[in-house]
């Protein structure tokens, strides 16, 4: 599908802005939005063979998770949610129903979450690469929550459950491999985690509201999401290895490729749950507000003194050699000369 004509698609499928602070959405050389006094913005990428195969997903998945993830680290500032731009790289190969299925994807959830798309790029490229840029508001700086916030002696906490991207990870390389006995059902929810990530984004304001003092959200894995988290706050986060809340099927996963379960949930990442720490006498108020929003939370740890992250496993060992995803960690290929 040629630029303009897909330009059109999109604006077309979103609809003139619902919200009337986007006084000019897509459609002009630049958006215009009447700001409030705090504007918090992130941008992410998501690229074909890094995040994502064409064989295993559907363009509607991968649109919805570029705008998930996107959506993902506003959660974890505690703003409200506002604009996102999505710039396309489109390879010529893609049908034009795919090009028209991505956008459903992105515009599905962006509507769900009341998400204005009010710009973007798309240009030609030899691989399918999908950048969001998000924009989040807040009335004032200091209900915002960032990573350098953790304090000695508070608590550290995690939403939902972990793993299930890593196992559903695991499952997808594994595909002409024995089959690893699983209910059809948890599979499929294991799954839908991994290409349908939800932003916490009710919980992430109800976190910042209830008393989180620090919180990012774990897209590389709890074992480098938290240590950024703690070299920010200049702390030790302790965190107890069997308290990690597991998804269903994660221990079966695992367990059927030889890994210890709570290991694969602290280093396989994108579970885009939030990571959070709260003094002692605020965690009564966060239990509640999460109960009320049906989101699970579950103390895995502790703030110390000291630096970076240590796990400890049942039976008490220490284990600092975890980690998460990085990019460029994986070595790479000699270059040519
Ligand atoms: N290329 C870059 N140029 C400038 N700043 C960057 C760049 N890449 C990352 N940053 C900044 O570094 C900080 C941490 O970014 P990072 O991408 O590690 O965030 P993250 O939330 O942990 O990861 P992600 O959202 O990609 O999973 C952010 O402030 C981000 O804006
Ligand atoms: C094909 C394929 N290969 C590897 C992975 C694993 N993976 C890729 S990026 C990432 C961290 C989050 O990304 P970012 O740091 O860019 O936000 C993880 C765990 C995958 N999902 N698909
Ligand atoms: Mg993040």
């Amino acid at each position: 599908m040629r630029e303009r004509q897909l330009i059109e698609l999109i604006a077309r499928r979103c609809g003139p802005p619902r919200d009337r602070r986007v006084l000019r959405g897509i459609g002009d050389d630049a958006a215009v939005v009447a700001a409030k006094p705090v504007c918090v913005i992130s941008t992410d990428s998501l690229v074909e063979d890094v995040h994502f195969t064409l064989s295993h997903y559907t363009p509607a998945e991968i649109g919805h998770k570029a705008l998930a993830t996107a959506l993902s680290d506003l959660a974890a500032m505690g703003a409200e949610v506002g604009e996102a731009y999505l710039a396309l790289a489109l390879p010529g190969r893609l049908r034009e129903e795919f090009s028209r299925e991505l956008i459903d994807g992105v515009v599905d959830l962006a509507e769900n979450h009341g998400v204005t798309i009010a710009g973007g790029d798309v240009v030609d490229s030899s691989a399918l690469a999908l950048t969001v840029t998000v924009v989040g508001w807040a009335e004032n700086p200091e209900r915002l929550v960032y990573r350098d916030g953790a304090r000695q002696g508070q608590r550290v906490g995690v939403t939902g459950t972990l793993g299930a991207a890593g196992a559903a990870l695991l499952l997808e390389s594994y595909d002409h491999e024995p089959p690893i006995p699983l209910a059809a059902d948890q599979r499929r929810a294991l799954e839908q985690r991994l290409k349908r990530p939800r932003p916490r984004l009710r919980e992430g304001l109800l976190l910042a509201e209830s008393g989180a003092s620090a919180m990012i959200d774990l897209s590389d894995g709890l074992a480098s999401d938290a240590r950024q988290l703690a070299q920010r706050s200049g702390v030790r986060l302790h965190i107890d290895l069997a308290a990690l809340p597991l998804a269903a099927g994660v221990r079966e996963v695992a367990a059927a490729r030889g890994l210890a379960a709570e290991e694969l949930a602290a280093t396989a990442g994108e579970d885009y749950e939030l990571l959070f720490t709260v003094d002692d006498r605020r965690v009564a108020e966060v239990e509640q507000a999460l109960a009320a929003a049906d989101c699970p939370v579950t103390w895995v740890g502790a703030v110390e003194v000291g630096t970076g992250v240590v796990f400890f496993d049942a039976s008490g060992h220490c284990r600092c050699d975890l980690h998460g995803f990085e990019h460029g960690r994986v070595a790479a290929k000699p270059e040519r000369d």
